[in-house]
């Protein structure tokens, strides 16, 4: 992922996500991916604020459900789906990483990782908590979510939100050497088993999917929640100096 400087899931950034991964799974000659960042330290900021923020009810839409469609894309994707975590990864970055089928976190105290929406006072939406459940459990995913808990190297790994933590240095390598053992196993063997442990979850927002965009768009039109994003925005730009 290159969208400097922070990874931040823009509007445009998602459509070229998700072009990128069509494109990928089209060609037949691909077997695997390995997501990764190219923003020094940083893996992904999450959802861009500024498409929340200060925008007109057919904008959060669109934007809403491209962030959906991101979701539902990668979570279902044929593809073996690897996450090479080598930096931050906030709310939607950690939703990207947690569509994936294997997670390597570079083991760098500043590296946390989690769904910290509570922590500017938004709500992580039902798919995004399914999502975390089936990867650590109900009741860690419960406390994680209710608290916006963003996990350093080692609890993310005790807890389950990721799968392997290795030196800095060896996170390609072990991404790569991952895939490796992935695609050793039968493809068609391999995909129906995804599809048959990740369909249910994705099934419930298809058949939800205007209604989680008419939710979505309510909530972050509401002046508490816009005034909650500005302050949170302004935060983050004023911490420079
Ligand atoms: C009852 C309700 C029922 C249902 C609910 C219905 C719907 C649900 C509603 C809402 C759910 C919405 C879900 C949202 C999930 C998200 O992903 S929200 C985003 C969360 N992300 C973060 O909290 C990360 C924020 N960023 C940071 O902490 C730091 O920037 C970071 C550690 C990533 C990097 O730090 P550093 O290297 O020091 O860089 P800067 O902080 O200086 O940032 C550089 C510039 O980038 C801008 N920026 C940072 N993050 C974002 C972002 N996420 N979006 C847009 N822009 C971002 C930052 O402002 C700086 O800009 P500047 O250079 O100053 O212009």
């Amino acid at each position: 992922m290159r969208n400097p400087p922070v990874n931040s899931l823009s509007l445009e950034f998602l459509t070229e996500l998700l072009i990128s991964l069509e494109k990928l799974e089209n060609d037949k000659t691909f077997h695997g991916i390995i997501i990764t960042s190219d923003c020094p330290g940083i893996f992904s900021a999450g959802l861009d604020l500024t498409e929340m923020c200060g925008r007109d009810p057919e904008h959060y839409a669109e934007y809403w459900k491209a962030v959906q469609e991101m979701w539902l894309r990668f979570y279902l994707s044929n593809l073996v789906v690897i996450a090479a975590i080598n930096g931050v990864s906030p709310a939607g970055g950690c939703l990207l990483s947690l569509t994936c089928d294997y997670r390597v976190l570079a083991n760098n105290p500043k590296y946390a990782i989690g769904l910290n929406e509570t922590l500017l006072g938004i709500v992580a939406p039902f798919w995004f908590k399914d999502t975390l459940v089936n990867t650590i459990g109900h009741r860690s995913a419960e406390r994680a979510l209710q608290l916006g808990l963003l996990f350093p190297p080692a609890e993310a790994l005790r807890v389950g939100v990721v799968d392997q933590v290795v030196p800095e240095d060896q996170v390609q390598s072990t991404a790569r050497l991952v895939m490796a053992q992935w695609l050793d196993i039968p493809d068609h063997a391999r995909q129906l088993t995804k599809t048959l442990m990740r369909k249910p979850t994705a099934d419930r927002l298809l058949t939800e999917r205007d209604a989680d965009i008419q939710n979505f768009v309510r909530f972050i039109c509401k002046d508490s929640i816009q005034k909650s994003l500005h302050a949170y925005l302004e935060k983050l730009k004023q911490k420079k100096g």
